[in-house]
């Protein structure tokens, strides 16, 4: 049994990775992943930059052809991501007026959410606000909104999509630092007028050895209550004893439901000079890929 099944047997959802045309498009990448993973992230075919280049301007043909292969390969998607301040056209983030970037925040999602309402497992809502202190970082969205751009966007959301999943997502949650601790305050200050936040995403691109904090960081992120997943994994040197101990930490916490690596391949992984993934850039399995299915 492949990746998915073997992690669906201890009843979670499903094992994904990121992918987009350009790895749709490399016959080795599909066949991995058809048979072994139950689920996909678009990797940049729905960020702004591509999908809302200019006001109302919409360009879904990148991510039109992702979604048509997962749906028709029975593949998950989770969408992401519709609120970041990175790969963020200039037009969206010179705006200063709160009326003015509150309905362009509202038209974008429901615009981007709306076309594949029903279609996704989850959105990333907003992705990476938060600065290492655990505390908003300065952008275009909290500076001229202050922390209600958090609401905001998801209220939009759950209009344009009611059936997905709404994430919240960020990187260096790996250990219960003060991150993840702003982490578990934000979503409790946002769900305490009514949930709005359905699931927390923890990225985890982990140095070599950096595995160690995984549980701590998923247990403090489950103390919310709310879902929590590993959304764009991916290790430096990708050893074994690596790999499984997030995936044991994942198992072991009632409330993470996936683990998605950010690709397949060293040979398109955006830090290919750390092979980071379970599959070499011959489209090899690697020894971790081998302990992970052992460990499952
Ligand atoms: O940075 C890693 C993660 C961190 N968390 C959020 C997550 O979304 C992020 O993913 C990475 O996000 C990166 C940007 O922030 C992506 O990198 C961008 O990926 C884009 C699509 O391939 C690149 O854009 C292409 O660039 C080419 C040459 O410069 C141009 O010819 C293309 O037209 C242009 O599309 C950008 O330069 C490049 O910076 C990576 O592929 C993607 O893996």
């Amino acid at each position: 049994a492949g990746l998915t099944s073997s992690f669906a047997s201890h009843g979670k959802k499903f094992w994904g990775s990121a992918a987009d045309p350009n790895t749709i498009g490399i016959s080795q990448n599909v066949a991995i992943l058809k048979s072994d993973f139950g689920g996909v992230t678009p990797e940049n075919s729905m960020k702004w930059d591509a999908t809302e280049p200019n006001q109302n301007s919409f360009n879904f043909g990148n991510s039109d052809q992702l979604v048509n292969w997962a749906t028709s390969n029975g593949k998950l998607i989770r969408g992401h991501t519709l609120v970041w301040h990175s790969q963020l056209p200039g037009w969206v983030s010179s705006i200063s007026d709160s009326a003015t970037l509150t309905s362009v925040i509202q038209n974008h999602i429901s615009n981007v959410a709306g076309r594949y309402a029903g279609k996704l497992y989850s959105w990333d809502v907003v992705n990476e606000c938060l600065g290492e202190d655990g505390n908003l970082h300065s952008s275009v969205f909290f500076n001229v909104l202050g922390e209600n751009f958090v609401s905001i966007a998801f209220r939009a959301a759950r209009a344009a999509d009611g059936g997905a999943k709404l994430y919240i997502n960020d990187f260096n949650l790996d250990s219960n630092n003060a991150k993840v601790r702003g982490m578990v305050g934000l979503v409790g200050r946002v769900n305490s007028g009514g949930k709005l936040i359905d699931g927390i995403g923890t990225q985890m691109h982990l140095g070599a050895g950096g595995a160690g904090g995984a549980q701590a960081a998923l247990s403090a992120l489950a103390s919310t209550g709310l879902e929590v997943a590993i959304t764009e994994l991916d290790i430096a040197g990708a050893s074994s004893n690596d790999y499984t101990t997030v995936v044991n930490a994942c198992l072991n916490t009632p409330q993470c439901v996936s683990i998605t690596t950010w690709g397949v391949s060293d040979a398109n992984s955006w830090r290919s000079g750390d092979s980071p993934l379970l599959w070499d850039s011959n489209y090899q399995p690697k020894a971790a890929y081998n302990a992970v299915i052992q460990d499952l």
